[in-house]
């Protein structure tokens, strides 16, 4: 069910009014992170288990998930889906679905099911696609279609993965690669949008018909880049030219969830 939420904006800085506008959204839910210590005040980790662990579950029964962060600059989307690595409190969504992702492979105690787990980290740069995982490779990949499995890109690295610690090493080298730039809203904003892609291979062998059945699902974990306004983040050359680019995409990511929309409430 949707909430309606209106504010009138009457915000001071400096004691002058900026905008006096009433502003309406709709949304499912809201979460609320700016004090920790104010009694709503949602953590990195509840976020993660109202949000991450029901699309894991989903993976193991076999469906393909994703969860993408969408927003303006600065709001805190890759906050919200890598976070800091270096601090276990504010992991984001993407490490601690990995890590529980492996805790249920090694806590399985059925022998007849085998898991396999590949790994993919690419960023949409200037309508251009980067493999994060192999950044020499160029920066220019083909997007192509495939009649019965759907787009996918031509020569993306895939690499296996046996353990949480094989991911982590994975991710930070991916990060690394990652175009980010400082600008007035954010001094490290992204200016691709990243797609980090889990594909679970769950393997079950039958003794009693002998036979062999594969369940593969794919975790598509989003990071995209900001909406921005050039006013606002100051921003100019390479960085406006970006910037252009950011709020193109998403412009058209955010007509084809409308259309998605519309199809399913016809039904
Ligand atoms: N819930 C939070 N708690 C603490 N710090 C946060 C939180 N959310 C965001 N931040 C901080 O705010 C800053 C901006 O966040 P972040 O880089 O995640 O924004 P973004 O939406 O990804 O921006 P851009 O679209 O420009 O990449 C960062 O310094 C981040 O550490």
């Amino acid at each position: 069910m949707k909430s309606t939420y209106a504010k009138a904006l009457q915000k001071t800085i400096n004691g002058r009014e900026i905008n006096k506008e009433t502003h309406s959204f709709n949304f499912d839910h809201s979460y609320w992170s700016y004090n920790k210590n104010d009694q709503h005040f949602i953590s990195q980790k509840q976020v993660y288990q109202e949000l991450g662990v029901e699309m894991l579950a989903h993976a193991f029964e076999g469906y393909n998930v994703c969860i993408f962060a969408y927003g303006q600059t600065g709001s805190g989307k890759s906050y919200t889906m890598m976070g800091k690595s270096n601090d276990p409190d504010e992991m984001g969504i993407i490490p601690r679905l990995c890590n529980d992702l492996f805790e249920r492979i090694d806590n399985n105690n059925d022998k007849h099911v085998q898991y396999s787990v590949e790994v993919s980290y690419m960023e949409i740069y200037c309508e251009r696609v980067k493999d994060l995982l192999n950044p020499n490779s160029g920066g220019n990949l083909r997007v192509r279609e495939h009649p019965l499995l759907g787009p996918y890109v031509d020569d993306l690295t895939k690499m296996a993965v046996c353990s949480y610690y094989d991911i982590c090493n994975l991710m930070d080298e991916g990060n690394k690669a990652r175009t980010v730039a400082a600008t007035n809203m954010n001094s490290t904003s992204s200016r691709s949008h990243a797609v980090f892609t889990i594909v679970l291979t769950q393997k079950r062998h039958c003794p009693d018909t002998k036979l062999d059945t594969e369940k593969v699902s794919k975790v598509s974990l989003v990071d995209l880049a900001g909406s921005e306004r050039a006013n606002s983040t100051g921003a100019e050359g390479q960085r406006l030219k970006e910037g252009a680019n950011i709020n193109k995409s998403l412009t058209t990511l955010g007509l084809v969830i409308s259309k998605l929309a519309e199809e399913v409430s016809k039904e």
